[in-house]
């Protein structure tokens, strides 16, 4: 069954050992490293919710017959589109949405570009035939993928061709009979090394000029391939117990800085080859980005429940429900959730089939939604941590409370409303993990640059957005009016 099951990923990982570098050394075994073994088990979670929810997690594969992971689907009708997004919010829930890179947003991308090819074929029909048949791979096999798609931050009023050292950023060194050989650096993998391949993309909104054609490059390949290594930051999980850490002792994705030395590339896993116009247009020409928009709407609906979830038990817990200025915090949070819902609603009811025959989401709702998420994201944050005010710092941990002499205090002094002292406090480092942890304030960074600088984002919006009717709205207004122009006015 081309589905798999968590062990299998497991087992995967433990084979291609990936060159992940974490604290100062190789790592030698991600699945069992302190520091990623508990995101590793929360993952295989999500490939074992495939074989226990078959239905929901599951369809046909439409070459080999099997049972095929259903956020690789390509949808040809609504239904199809709802059933895949109601995959997605079933892996969602079991993080509150917190794992931002389930496998299910890569998913979306490989189906996209799968299926919608014809922009790589302008350089070589074989691009675009790498592309359907890369789809066709990773989902006959459930890949599990990370992405790279940010040059280093050098100097970026320079292009990449014009930095003091132009050989830093990732580039095409050299094309051979079998392929080709990539030097440099890319940015920022989240769950580098602990995927079975990793796919190098441009950027979503930065966009590169001709110049820049060795830099502009598309491809996928195994993360155990000689030359590249993933060097991770520090890890969030501090191995402390579930109760303590709720949130960051599950679900620290990491992310990975990734080296590229002298990496060869079998030309069938290259789609797009040093053409910088092809780059820019991938996202969209491909619909990719309306169908990765797609998958981060509907997790980020399963966040903001999860998020309003524990503003509203922490609200109970304390006793500051009846407030007006807490009510009104309560309520914006609210009407965030019932507008991404809206956004959604309206994607997927005004879907209509592309070129290639996939229902695609209406995008100026998810353009919309994408691009409005960074900006309320850390209000609600901030209304969680203004809320829990003192009680997000009077956090024990659970060795206190099973402390003899001090367990008592706590759980008597920590009493909430509603709760038990134990209880209350469980409930609070919830919400400091969500928030306030190294885990939480990773969170917040994650979501404002989710898809890509979002001050760059706005200005793309508002070069895009079809502005001229709202404008004739107010002259055609204002010509109604009844008036007479001064005749010296007429020159
Ligand atoms: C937690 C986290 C996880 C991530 N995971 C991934 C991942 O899995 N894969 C991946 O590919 N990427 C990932 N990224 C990277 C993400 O895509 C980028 O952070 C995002 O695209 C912004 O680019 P940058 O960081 O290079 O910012 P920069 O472009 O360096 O911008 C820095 C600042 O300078 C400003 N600035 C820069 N250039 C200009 C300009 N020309 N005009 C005006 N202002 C400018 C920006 O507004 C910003 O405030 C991740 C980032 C974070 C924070």
């Amino acid at each position: 069954m081309p589905a798999k099951t968590g062990q299998e990923y497991i087992s995967r990982l433990k084979q291609a050992s990936n060159n992940i570098y974490l604290h100062g050394e190789r790592v030698s075994d991600v699945t069992e490293h302190p520091g990623l073994k508990n995101v590793v088990k929360s993952m295989a979670r999500l490939y074992d919710l495939q074989h226990e929810k078959p239905e929901k997690m599951l369809y046909t594969s439409p070459t080999s017959g099997e049972k095929a992971g259903m956020t690789f689907m390509q949808p040809k009708t609504i239904d199809d589109l709802i059933a895949r997004r109601e995959a997605i919010q079933e892996w969602a829930r079991t993080s509150g949405g917190m794992m931002g890179r389930s496998p299910d947003y890569l998913n979306a991308e490989v189906m996209a570009m799968g299926v919608n090819n014809k922009l790589f074929a302008e350089d070589d029909q074989m691009f675009a035939d790498n592309a359907a048949k890369y789809y066709e791979y990773a989902r006959e096999n459930d890949i599990s993928l990370t992405h790279t798609l940010i040059h280093p931050q050098v100097n970026r009023a320079k292009a990449q061709h014009e930095q003091k050292d132009a050989n830093v950023a990732l580039h095409l060194v050299e094309k051979k009979k079998d392929g080709i050989i990539v030097d440099g650096i890319r940015l920022l993998a989240t769950q580098g090394g602990i995927t079975d391949e990793i796919l190098v993309f441009p950027s979503t909104v930065k966009k590169s000029g001709e110049h820049d054609d060795p830099y502009s490059v598309a491809f996928a390949i195994p993360n155990n391939t000689p030359g590249l290594k993933f060097l991770s930051r520090e890890s969030f999980d501090y191995g402390k117990s579930e109760w303590d850490h709720p949130l960051s002792s599950k679900f620290e994705e990491g992310d990975a800085i990734v080296s590229f030395e002298n990496v060869f590339v079998p030309w069938e896993r290259v789609f797009v080859c040093g053409n910088s116009s092809i780059c820019n247009r991938t996202f969209l020409e491909t619909n990719a980005v309306v169908h990765m928009s797609h998958q981060v709407v509907a997790k980020n609906i399963v966040k903001t429940e999860f998020l309003l979830g524990t503003i509203l038990s922490v609200m109970d817990s304390i006793g500051i429900d009846q407030f007006q200025h807490v009510k009104d915090k309560g309520t914006e949070v609210m009407l965030a959730l019932e507008t991404m819902k809206s956004h959604l609603f309206r994607a997927e009811h005004n879907a209509k089939p592309d070129a290639s025959g996939t229902m695609t989401p209406d995008f100026e709702a998810l353009n919309a939604a994408r691009n409005w998420y960074p900006r309320i994201y850390p209000r609600m944050v901030e209304i969680l941590r203004v809320l829990g005010a003192s009680g997000m710092m009077g956090i024990p941990t659970e060795a206190d409370f099973h402390h003899e002499d001090i367990g008592p205090i706590l759980h008597r002094g920590l009493q909430g409303k509603n709760l038990e002292g134990y209880e209350r406090v469980q409930l609070f480092r919830l919400a400091w993990d969500m928030t306030m942890s190294a885990f939480g304030s990773r969170q917040m960074h994650y979501e404002y640059y989710f898809f890509g600088d979002p001050v760059k984002m706005g200005m793309a919006y508002f070069d895009q957005y079809e502005k001229d009717e709202y404008k004739q709205y107010v002259y055609d207004f204002l010509k109604e009016t009844k008036s007479t122009k001064p005749g010296a006015l007429n020159v």
